[in-house]
């Protein structure tokens, strides 16, 4: 293949392709895929060590094929990590370099793999050998697939460790720009699609890079040379133009920005002179190449400032305490051969401990804004430098400007983006999976007032957020919201069958499941009758202290048929693996939430299933979802087997009675002991019989125990019972000669697979229904015609 020199007559132009496009094997190399279509050839080069390349990059052979001028009028730009290994021997001197920069790993490499391999062969069995094999295949794979990314050999390692063999689309589009490009990022992917690493990676090596400048400079040694690769000196001459090209562009485009006046309602942050800073480094095509000497440019504060002082070096704002350490381990996990510090601050946990830990200066802080502001209002030392904070991520983004994130969100970034701190160049990381969601209902949202496009949205966002300058917008959220891997059903019921369908759900469908109810009342109220009829259900609401919080969710991950009962604090972001189901028992009241809460299923590609128990008053909250998330028909309706319904109602019935009976008498007797409380540290004399409950005498009150362990003894016989009914019979079609009988309860069934066999049968139903009701009403009409002809007459 030759190599060719081109001179751009146009621009650039993206080629968009499916998020989903690089799970294709073909074209998981591929970064992004752009065209050139007008050119002029400046010359013809002959490769000079080319045929071993093109024999390692055989996946991506294809897209290859696609830059050879002679069979296209068109160019097509890939960035793929097969660029990197048709740089020249310069760019491996520098990677070397680079490695160092990093920190030595143990990550073997392929040629040392097959060395030992070879030196190992004698003593193996065949068995073995193809397991080596196996690993070598994936190593290699592995590799290609990350190494363009720019990701630290460190963190190689830990990904290999994890099994994480690929990138996910957002973690193959977001890191290159924030890495080689450092641009602010702005990322929007479906809940489960590696966000975290997406930002977690890219704040790992500005960490390592900042450590290693830092080390250098104590040393009195020279700066070295960036490892960020140097731009393929095929591409130069044509990048360096298209880039001129986009820069002019990008001014114009700013010119045209104008925002509007309701977003000055937002206290206005004083800024500094960073955006001017931003476009300090010379760009080649989609590489920068920055000046050695020019520390500043990369975002690090002056190294006289860093030596001494302490100071987080990325900070990491999450809704919610759950998250924070969630993301907060998921980056100790990526970061496991890096020298870094990660700390959580959390409301709803120790300060004092907390404080402890900072003491030990951690460079990342995962944090909720309310414990943080706590601190930073306490003028704890630490945090006193924050504003000079280098990585600055907000995680669900979308909910932090929300009531009750943004007073204490905003107060914060006022804080960080303080006039005089503005030497800093940091870099931003805004992440969420609804974050260019757009409906015409109303929403809970502080924007609710403007009628929003996504374009209008995000700039909005990024106001309210205070990010600076020109981010990279990637948007790899469908019109749909959810994931594709998730299946979708509702069960309409009244609000007294909802306990029913969902112990229904249960018995049947066994397997880990998350159920969101939208009080904490209804929360109470379900724990208390699902562990009546012995389901272990578990609590999560924000009423509860953290620490059983936390020791809930433990619980319900260790159990693959652990049952979560929970609020919207356990809506967003956790990673439980392998919840198999989600119930919304009480349909949200807003998109953004039900696109949440379904998405702790279905996670990393896996399967899964979420149920919405549609009463009447959820219908008005079910048509707009469904509407926002521009579905054009119904969900399925979950199908329910009828059968063994009636027993279902008993047990539930009964547990309810108990649930009624003991929550009414308990309740009465709490709040007389508070009445008696409150009186008696007053100093009060109140009339009991007036003032106080009537719980009854003694002997009432031994007759109400005695009802409820009555109703108590029952419930525990009929939960003994079988659900399918003793007098049951019934017609079965026998295929070969095999009965089918029905489902038994605690037999695993599938319903996901239930939900996917029914629907082509409810479809069929639909349309015969609609057919009918149609033809009926033809009638109607024909007869009325007729009525009115004959009247006339
Ligand atoms: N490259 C990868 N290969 C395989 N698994 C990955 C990869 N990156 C992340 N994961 C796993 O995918 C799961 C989801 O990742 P993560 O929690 O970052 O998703 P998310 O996009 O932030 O989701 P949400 O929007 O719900 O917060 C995690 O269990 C994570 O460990």
């Amino acid at each position: 293949m030759s190599k060719i020199h081109v001179k751009p007559k146009s621009k650039w132009k993206n080629v968009k392709f499916e998020s989903n496009f690089q799970s294709n094997d073909n074209f998981r190399d591929l970064i992004c895929f752009q065209e050139l279509t007008d050119y002029e050839i400046v010359s013809n080069k002959s490769p000079k060590k080319r045929k071993s390349t093109d024999k390692e990059n055989g996946d991506t052979s294809n897209i290859r094929k696609k830059q050879k001028l002679e069979n296209t009028k068109s160019l097509e730009k890939v960035a793929s990590g097969d660029e990197g290994k048709k740089k020249k021997k310069k760019r491996n001197k520098n990677k070397k370099k680079a490695s160092g920069i990093l920190g030595k790993t143990d990550v073997p490499t392929d040629s040392s793999k097959k060395k030992k391999k070879s030196s190992d062969t004698s003593s193996q069995s065949t068995e073995t050998d193809h397991k080596d094999e196996h690993d070598e295949i994936s190593d290699d794979v592995w590799r290609k697939a990350w190494t363009k990314l720019y990701i630290p050999d460190p963190v190689m390692r830990a990904l290999h460790e994890n099994k994480f063999y690929h990138p996910t689309p957002i973690q193959a589009l977001a890191i290159p720009h924030a890495i080689r490009d450092r641009m602010d990022i702005v990322g929007a992917a479906q809940t489960g699609s590696g966000k975290t690493l997406g930002f977690g990676i890219p704040v790992i090596h500005n960490i390592l890079r900042f450590k290693e400048k830092n080390q250098e400079n104590e040393d009195g040694s020279e700066l070295d040379d960036l490892e960020m690769d140097q731009p393929d000196e095929d591409m130069i001459i044509s990048d360096l133009e298209d880039h001129e090209e986009e820069e002019s562009d990008e001014n114009e485009d700013d010119e045209e920005e104008d925002i509007e006046e309701e977003e000055e309602e937002v206290n206005e942050i004083e800024r500094g002179s960073e955006e001017d800073e931003e476009e300090d480094s010379t760009k080649i095509g989609c590489v920068k190449v920055i000046d050695d000497a020019d520390f500043s440019s990369l975002g690090f504060p002056s190294p006289k400032l860093s030596t001494g002082d302490k100071f987080p070096l990325a900070l990491i704002l999450e809704p919610t305490r759950e998250l924070a350490i969630q993301v907060k381990n998921h980056l100790v996990a990526a970061a496991k051969y890096c020298d870094i510090k990660i700390a959580t601050v959390v409301g709803g946990m120790s300060i004092e401990k907390q404080k402890r830990v900072l003491k030990k200066n951690p460079e990342i802080l995962v944090a909720t804004p309310g414990r943080l502001w706590e601190l930073i209002e306490q003028e704890y030392e630490y945090l006193s430098n924050v504003k000079l904070v280098q990585n600055l991520v907000i995680d669900e983004a979308d909910r932090m400007i929300e009531k009750g994130h943004f007073e204490e969100l905003t107060k914060l970034l006022n804080y960080i983006y303080k006039k005089e701190d503005t030497s800093v160049r940091r870099q931003s990381f805004v992440f969420s999976a609804t974050l260019t969601m757009v409906h015409s209902g109303p929403q809970r949202h502080i924007l609710k007032k403007t009628k929003l496009t996504e374009e209008k949205k995000l700039e909005l966002l990024m106001k309210r957020i205070k990010l600076r300058g020109k981010p990279k917008v990637i948007d790899l959220t469908k019109k749909t919201g959810t994931v594709e891997t998730l299946t979708e059903a509702r069960i309409n019921c009244t609000l007294d069958e909802k306990d029913v369908y969902l112990y229904y759900f249960l018995l049947q469908h066994p397997g880990r499941t998350l159920v969101f109810a939208n009080s904490k009342d209804c929360i109470r109220r379900m724990i208390s009758v699902l562990t009546l009829l012995k389901t272990n259900p578990l609590p999560l609401h924000a009423d509860m202290h953290q620490r059983q919080r936390l020791k809930n969710l433990d619980r319900f991950t260790a159990n693959p048929r652990g049952l979560l009962i929970a609020s919207d604090v356990a809506a967003r972001g956790l990673d439980i693996p392998d919840v198999q189901h989600v119930i919304h028992y009480q349909v949200p009241g807003t998109v953004e939430n039900y696109v949440h809460r379904s998405g702790r299923t279905a996670r990393a590609m896996k399967e899964g299933l979420s149920v919405m128990l549609v009463g009447p008053d959820d219908v008005k909250n079910y048509r707009k979802i469904i509407h926002n998330l521009n579905k054009s028909e119904d969900l399925p309706l979950f199908p329910i087997d009828q059968k063994i319904l009636p027993s279902v109602k008993k047990r539930v019935s009964l547990t309810r009675q108990i649930d009624t009976a003991s929550y009414r008498f308990q309740k009465k007797k709490r709040e007389n002991e508070w009445f008696e409380k409150a009186a008696k540290e007053m100093d009060m004399e109140f009339d009991e019989d007036l003032l106080l409950n009537d719980l009854g005498d003694s002997s009432e009150q031994a007759q109400h125990k005695q009802y409820v362990k009555h109703l108590k003894a029952e419930l525990d016989i009929l939960l003994r019972q079988s659900i399918v009914p003793k007098t049951f019979s019934g017609k079965y079609i026998t295929r070969t000669g095999k009965l089918l009988l029905p489902e038994q309860p605690g037999t695993k069934t599938d319903a996901i697979s239930k939900v996917k066999t029914d629907k082509p049968m409810q479809d069929k139903m639909n349309k015969a229904i609609q057919k009918k009701a149609l033809k009926m009403a033809t009638v109607k009409h024909k007869t009325f015609k007729k009525k009115k002809k004959s009247k006339r007459k």
